[in-house]
């Protein structure tokens, strides 16, 4: 802890302090049924296809999300290798959606024509009001790290040994559940952590709100799936 003052060591580590805090709403976020049912092998395939077509509309409207936090990282950051992580995490979106594109033709998922529902609607509504140049990148980049690190830690558990994942969705949990992504939602992490540190109150106190609305809108988004939205 040396060269920190009081204050910053104790806000350091900030994220899990608040983790720990909520942890009901984040288990509701990392431990949905869906992904339970993934993981115990009795996932209805039809909740998965729902899903499919509703991520891909949302992986679409957060692209720009994330070149918001680049333009931020570049202006606000005071650490020039922020922009390195945000730009591999943008380069892995360009993945996904290839990847959209590829899987949904094998489940018969036609993805010119899915309507978004209302959880997605207004999932993609609260990223568009962050893009605003008045939201600080403090709050974006731990709001981005939050969005990436529900479908890592999600995804991840359907892998764990003893998982009964179907092995036509192994590939799907491997995407968000590797090790490789694991790494990149820690460096999100680390960035975000540092610039908690240095946060004023009122910062801290608007992060808290948006990581709340994050882990609300992520269970909303599961619960799509079911198909009575
Ligand atoms: C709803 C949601 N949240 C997170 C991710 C991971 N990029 C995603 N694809 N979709």
């Amino acid at each position: 802890m040396e060269g920190k003052t009081r204050e910053e060591v104790e806000k350091s580590g900030m994220i899990d302090t608040w983790l720990m805090k909520h942890r009901l709403i984040y288990t509701g976020a990392t431990r949905h049924p869906l992904i339970l049912s993934i993981r115990d092998g009795t996932v209805d395939l039809s909740a998965y296809k729902r899903w499919l077509g509703q991520d891909y509309i949302f992986v679409r409207a957060f692209v720009p999300f994330v070149a918001s936090i680049l333009i931020k990282a570049w202006k606000e950051s005071d650490d020039a290798t922020d922009m390195e992580v945000i730009l591999s995490g943008m380069a892995s979106l360009n993945d996904e959606i290839a990847w959209f594109k590829s899987e949904a033709p094998k489940w018969g998922v036609q993805l010119t024509d899915i309507v978004p529902q209302k959880a997605n609607q207004d999932y993609c509504r609260f990223l568009e009001s962050l893009m605003s140049l008045d939201v600080k990148y403090t709050v974006v980049i731990t709001v981005f790290w939050a969005i990436e690190a529900v479908y890592q830690t999600s995804f991840a558990l359907c892998l764990e040994d003893g998982s009964k994942t179907p092995a036509e969705l192994r590939e799907t949990c491997q995407r968000w559940g590797n090790d490789g992504f694991g790494q990149y939602c820690n460096s999100l992490k680390k960035i975000a952590n540092r610039r908690l540190e240095k946060a004023s109150d009122d910062v801290l106190s608007a992060v808290e709100v948006a990581l709340l609305r994050v882990l609300e809108l992520e269970v909303e988004f599961w619960n799509m799936s079911r198909g009575d939205a």
